[in-house]
């Protein structure tokens, strides 16, 4: 439904023209950069970041109310995946390596369209709207940021800026391997059994609420302190990581509780997990392992573009074959940039059926803290960054 409106608005013809708020001919603004890859102290707060301008018709210019800090922005500090986006910024290869800086991160934003291109039908300047902001793109700790209009949807209107800017990201991740990998939606989730591993993070809140409003039931792995939120957005049965080794728990819990195995198993963790999960997904039913934790852009850039991505292919290729011939489906997820998807999330939010899980708030001053708390791991919901106040109930 919502997918056919944002058609239906597009293929009306010759809406907004673009309206400029560059009026002021200021050309530049605040932003928090990076120069080169490193720990926190590459973190550079400039009152010279170039502001961003519409390059083609189907872009609009956001002002940036608030942002959230995700764990790839600590990565992408510290140059994860610079081979991959150099490739993805400059195909042809005709910049400098290096020309990416100065990089602006942040993958969340919350705040109000600024200025439409002129094939932009969906949205006008003064909307209040919401996105998610794929990884080669200048991010938004910044005042203000260029989107395509397709990765932006209307913010939901129960939510103040600083709620919504916790969303974005995760949602658009979740929704990814739940739904374009995973292959479950709300409409036959409703006698599936999901398990997600690391539930009490990004990710893992959004991604239990997703579930749990579309019928099924959720297993969940979370530090003990992290039990009673996870309880709250909806997990059904909680395995504390803390407390002995996971695989056996669940087998217990397997055995004793649910008498059945799982459908879609969800990592946020990674690492060893990839041993054992599989074995507990029911066999020849179309079940799914999805991790989030690939080797995709360490080999890309350990190995350069083409051998990084021939030994990821090999390596997928290899695992998928693996477990197939068991009967069960091993998947790498990744993030998805989706104004729809974003459409859907927010109807969700508006529905009661999501919420945020905001763990702290820090202001536009306070970025390298920010960057500190996400650092630290053990995260509870999402930090976010308030970069215009927002306005008093
Ligand atoms: C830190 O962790 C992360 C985060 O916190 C994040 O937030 C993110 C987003 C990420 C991940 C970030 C990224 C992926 C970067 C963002 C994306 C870009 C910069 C855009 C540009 C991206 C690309 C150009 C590549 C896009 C690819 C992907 C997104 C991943 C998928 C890629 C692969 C699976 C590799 C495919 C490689 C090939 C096709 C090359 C040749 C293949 C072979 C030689 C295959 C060999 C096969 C066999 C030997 C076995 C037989 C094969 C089969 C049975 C089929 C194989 C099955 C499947 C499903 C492939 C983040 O990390
Ligand atoms: N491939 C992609 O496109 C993509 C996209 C988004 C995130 N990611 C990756 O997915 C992972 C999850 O992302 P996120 O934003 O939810 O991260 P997060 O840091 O917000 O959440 C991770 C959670 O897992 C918990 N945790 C840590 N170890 C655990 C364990 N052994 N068992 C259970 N829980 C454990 C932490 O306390 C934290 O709450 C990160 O590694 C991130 O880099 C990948």
């Amino acid at each position: 439904m919502l997918m056919c409106k944002r058609w239906l608005v597009c293929s009306l013809k010759g809406q907004y023209r673009s309206l400029s708020f560059s009026a002021s001919r200021r050309s530049v603004m605040t932003a928090w950069v990076i120069d080169k890859y490193g720990k926190n102290e590459v973190l550079r707060f400039t009152k010279n970041a170039a502001l961003p301008i519409i390059h083609y018709p189907n872009e609009v210019i956001v002002k940036v109310h608030a942002a959230s800090v995700n764990p790839l922005d600590i990565s992408m500090r510290g140059g994860y995946g610079a081979a991959t986006m150099a490739m993805k910024r400059d195909p042809l290869n005709i910049n400098q390596s290096g020309s990416e800086f100065p990089l602006v991160l942040g993958r969340d934003v919350s705040g109000e369209i600024m200025e439409c291109g002129l094939d932009v039908n969906y949205f006008k300047p003064g909307d209040q709207v919401w996105a998610a902001i794929p990884p080669w793109k200048q991010g938004s700790l910044a005042e203000f940021v260029a989107l395509s209009a397709n990765e932006v949807s209307h913010k939901p209107k129960s939510l103040r800026h600083v709620e919504a800017a916790s969303i974005p990201y995760v949602a658009a991740t979740a929704w990814s391997v739940i739904v374009n990998t995973g292959g479950l939606n709300k409409d036959n989730s409703s006698k599936k059994r999901v398990l997600i591993l690391g539930g009490s993070g990004g990710v893992g809140t959004l991604a239990i609420q997703m579930v749990k409003a579309w019928g099924a039931h959720v297993t969940v792995t979370c530090s003990q302190n992290a039990e009673r939120l996870v309880r709250d957005l909806g997990a059904d049965d909680v395995v504390d990581y803390t407390a002995g080794p996971v695989e056996k728990q669940l087998q217990t819990l397997q055995k004793l509780v649910l008498g059945d195995q799982f459908d879609l198993i969800l990592d946020n963790i990674g690492g060893e997990t990839e041993k054992w999960a599989l074995d507990l997904l029911k066999p020849w039913n179309g079940a799914k392992y999805v991790t989030l934790v690939t080797p995709f852009l360490h080999n890309t850039d350990r190995l350069g573009l083409a051998d990084g991505m021939m030994q990821s292919g090999v390596t997928i290729g290899c695992k998928v074959l693996k477990h197939l011939r068991k009967g069960v489906h091993y998947r790498w997820g990744f993030f998805a940039p989706s104004g729809p998807t974003l459409d859907e999330i927010s109807e969700m939010v508006d529905a009661g059926k999501v919420r945020p899980v905001v763990e702290e708030v820090f202001s536009f001053a306070q970025v390298p803290q920010a960057f500190q708390k996400v650092e630290q791991g053990h995260a509870r919901g999402k930090t976010v960054v308030s970069i215009v106040e927002d306005q008093k109930e």
